[in-house]
């Protein structure tokens, strides 16, 4: 596996969140360890010529990239020991997310849910609050329905698949999961298989939001993907609602949360009527969350 990371200022760093976001970069992070360090932008592949061309075709529009920058290499164990350190289970209510390299020694309690993941390089190991604030969306839309078994479930931008896999182990047998990444996607399969889900229990489709949600309709549509994305989409995303449904939104900073919902509201009102909106923090986080009358 190789390194490649430098250090760049935090004008750049929003413009290369922008070009992530237009591009699918998933071999790329942001990464500012505590509040007074710089930003690092840093690239894992396990290919370095892989690794070079990324980072020659992003040196052509942002220029003040580094001629030089670092690089490092790892053996593939050295690699795999040092990710899967900062990866720990996570429960909450009855639902746990469980690295599977510790589906062995972690214990889940008799009638609870176990999904083991391996993000690999996709997102969602379930340690990012984004995630985590869609897991108490998705457990609360479970607790609310006694028939919730029929209930139809999108995740929009559904990363290593984790909450679209929660959903189908927590029994709603209708989920259609999509990601523009192909990365994602396969990832997303992947973790499937560990789970012993069968393929027709959730589907996983490489889609953008403007095909992914074409002709379809769900009760909850879980969609954490960051505010600008989700406001160009905010259309699409409102009419995939069914009346009665839930859309929860989610990667959305917290001085984000107002520009969000003066997008959704006017929206939700139009279809549904009224505009019954909440949001919960975590962290520097916030979702939004429609409930659709
Ligand atoms: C923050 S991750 C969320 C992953 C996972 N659902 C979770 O909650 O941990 C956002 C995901 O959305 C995908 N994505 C970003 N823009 C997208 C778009 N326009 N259409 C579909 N997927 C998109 C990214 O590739 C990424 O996998």
């Amino acid at each position: 596996m190789h390194e490649v990371s430098c250090i760049i200022s935090n004008e750049l760093a929003e413009s290369l969140e922008d070009y992530f976001c237009e591009y699918v970069r998933s071999s790329w992070c942001l990464l500012r360890i505590r509040d007074e360090d710089p930003i690092t932008l840093q690239g894992f592949f396990q290919e370095r010529v892989e690794a070079e061309r990324e980072y020659a075709e992003m040196r052509e529009q942002f220029t003040e990239l580094p001629a030089a920058p670092n690089w490092r290499e790892f053996d593939d164990k050295e690699w795999q020991d040092a990710y899967k350190a900062f990866i720990d289970p996570w429960s909450y209510g009855d639902l746990h997310w469980v690295p599977v390299w510790r589906r062995d020694d972690y214990v889940v309690p008799a009638g609870e849910t176990a999904v083991y993941l391996d993000a690999g390089m996709a997102f969602g190991t379930g340690a990012h609050e984004t995630t985590r604030l869609m897991a108490k969306r998705l457990l609360d839309f479970r607790n609310a329905y006694t028939g919730f078994a029929t209930k139809r479930v999108i995740d929009a931008g559904c990363g290593s698949g984790i909450l679209a896999m929660s959903a189908a182990k927590l029994g709603f047998n209708e989920v259609y999961a999509f990601d523009r990444d192909p990365e994602a996607v396969r990832v997303s399969i992947e973790n499937r298989a560990f789970n012993d889900l069968p393929d027709a229990s959730v589907a996983f489709v490489e889609a953008g939001l403007e095909d992914g949600l074409i002709n379809r309709k769900a009760d909850l549509i879980l969609a954490n993907i960051q505010a600008d994305v989700l406001k160009i989409h905010a259309e699409s995303l409102v009419a995939a609602t069914a009346p009665g449904g839930v859309l929860a939104l989610s990667g959305i900073l917290a001085e984000e949360v107002d520009s969000v919902r003066a997008v959704f509201a006017p929206l939700v009102e139009a279809k549904f009527g009224e505009v019954k909106i909440d949001s919960r923090v975590d962290g520097e986080w916030c979702d939004l969350t429609v409930f659709a009358s």
